[in-house]
């Protein structure tokens, strides 16, 4: 059992499962069980700071998409976690194996944060990643430094690692409410299962986080994401022409094998008053149960 500064990257690692962190956006760009990725991240992939990394988890705060709010309208699309350098603050439990980041005005890559309210909101996030045998947790924590109360968005923008997306499904969305970015209409989905046979870009909003997310291909499930104080899930899968379309999407043929499933709050802003702190955790996590919850 390992953690290993790099310098540009923190690796942790046990006897069968490894994962690998990026300072650059505090993103893991790497989950490996027995050897196995369990996440993707493009070969074309930025990992030097000068754009986000195209997979893995990038961290999108304070704001999610692009938003014409007050106070955020004038932020790039996913905000500035992603592109910032976050401070490593060491191994803080060894069983679990669980290290910490930081991020707060000081780290933060300035020429984003400033047009986040005029650079005016103090505030700190403390990132934690934990690694088990067979599953892998990351934890926001958001504390509002600052005299004034200030709004945002957290999500999880998880890239995760399949064999091939027409053969893959996600369980448990039936009946919740969606939000399509592509079709810009809401509706209540239908489908028993989602599945992918094209472009794919919703938001299911609020959805209980007593649901588990579970990515099932050809029967076996591959993935089970829990979330803990994450009611959104955006799923996305960018497929032929808009990957074409992204200078740092390589192989072109990999929208074949990733699914974005991303917890997030995104549905609205969360609101922290001074000294408030709110926090939210992802795991995920193998196990081959079929699980299916009814609304
Ligand atoms: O290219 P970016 O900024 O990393 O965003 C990728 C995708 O992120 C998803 O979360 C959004 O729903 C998509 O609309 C977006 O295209």
């Amino acid at each position: 059992m390992s953690a290993e500064d790099t310098g540009s990257t923190v690796v942790l690692s046990l006897p069968s499962a490894k994962v690998e962190i990026l300072k650059y956006g505090a993103t893991v760009i790497s989950w490996t069980i027995a050897g196995k990725e369990q996440l993707w991240t493009s070969t074309a992939a930025k990992l030097d700071g000068s754009k986000p990394v195209r997979g893995g988890i990038p961290l999108v705060f304070p704001v999610f998409g692009k938003s014409s709010a007050e106070g955020f309208a004038d932020l790039p699309q996913h905000g500035f976690a992603r592109n910032s350098t976050w401070e490593f603050l060491g191994v803080t439990k060894s069983e679990p194996l669980t290290v910490q980041f930081a991020l707060s005005p000081a780290e933060a890559n300035k020429e984003v944060y400033s047009k986040w309210d005029n650079g005016d909101n103090d505030f700190t996030l403390i990132f934690s990643v934990e690694l088990k045998p067979d599953s892998l947790s990351t934890k926001i924590e958001v504390e509002n430094t600052d005299k004034h109360a200030w709004k945002f968005n957290w999500l999880f923008h998880t890239y995760l690692g399949i064999n091939e997306i027409e053969d893959t499904l996600v369980n448990n969305l039936p009946g919740e409410t969606c939000y399509d970015q592509l079709l810009k209409e809401t509706y209540e989905e239908k489908a028993p299962a989602i599945t992918f046979s094209e472009e794919t870009d919703r938001i299911y909003k609020e959805v209980s986080t007593e649901k588990l997310l579970q990515v099932i291909e050809l029967g076996k499930v591959v993935h089970n994401v829990r979330r803990e104080n994450l009611p959104d899930v955006v799923v996305w899968n960018p497929w032929i022409a808009k990957s074409g379309g992204m200078g740092d999407f390589e192989p072109k043929s990999g929208y074949h094998n990733m699914l974005c499933i991303e917890p997030g709050h995104v549905h609205d802003f969360v609101e922290l008053k001074p000294g408030e702190k709110w926090e939210a955790t992802q795991t995920i996590y193998k196990g081959d149960d079929i699980k299916l919850q009814s609304i």
